[in-house]
């Protein structure tokens, strides 16, 4: 079996500074996806962010290989301003995929079915519109892992089933996601309740610094 392309053990998620979550251990190999269950307030948005290195862990060890992650958050995180295409070049840049060429962003383009808004700019996109544009962001950044939280929101049924074939076509080439969904996106996959690893109701953890609220 290969090794785990990203793995915790006995991690500590805070939330302003407090325990959210303990002793969370999970793996992710090459191809696989877990999807992260549990009610709202359970910890799926706080792990996600420890994971992608947002926050720093109370405890614990998270093991992935430099510049491996990518975090697709519940913001588009998207330039208004810019144009589909130039804000999937910006966002190759700035994971260091400056030889992405033309061809790379227009296939990102047309996995999410944005060939036609490629030349609108991000600003004038409907919000489901805006959603694919984010998440067409996930496959210029050549990284393998996609820690997703919520990525269906505002998209509509068959633009959840495009995205569930794009995730389907990117485990398929040895990727790994990491999704924390209230849908149902008939991915194959194993499911994870973080409520699970409810921390014991806690005080700030020592040496909380407040940029990490
Ligand atoms: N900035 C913050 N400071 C302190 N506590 C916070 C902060 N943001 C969230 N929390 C608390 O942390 C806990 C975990 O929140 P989190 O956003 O991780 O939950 P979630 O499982 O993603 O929920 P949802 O399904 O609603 O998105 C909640 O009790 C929440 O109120």
């Amino acid at each position: 079996m290969s090794d785990p392309l990203l793995q915790t053990s006995d991690l500590t998620c805070l939330r302003g500074g407090v325990p959210v979550l303990e002793h969370v251990t999970l793996q992710l190999r090459p191809g696989a996806a877990l999807i992260l269950r549990g009610p709202n307030g359970a910890g799926k948005t706080t792990l996600l962010r420890t994971l992608a290195g947002l926050q720093p862990p109370g405890a614990g060890r998270i093991d992935a290989a430099p510049d491996s992650l990518t975090y697709a958050a519940h913001a588009d995180g998207l330039k208004p301003t810019l144009s589909a295409a130039e804000n999937l070049t910006f966002w190759a840049q700035i994971h260091g995929q400056r030889d992405r060429t033309r061809a790379g962003i227009d296939a990102a383009l047309a996995a999410l079915d944005l060939t036609d808004l490629r030349d609108r700019l991000a600003g004038q996109m409907s919000a489901g519109q805006k959603r694919r544009l984010g998440l067409a962001r996930l496959l210029v950044t050549g990284r393998p892992v996609w820690l997703l939280d919520e990525p269906t929101v505002s998209l509509d049924a068959a633009s959840v089933a495009l995205f569930a074939g794009v995730v389907q076509a990117h485990l398929a080439t040895g990727g790994a996601a990491l999704i924390a969904t209230h849908v149902e996106l008939g991915l194959e996959a194993d499911t994870l309740d973080v409520s699970r690893f409810r921390a014991a109701p806690g005080r700030l953890a020592d040496g909380f610094d407040e940029a990490f609220l």
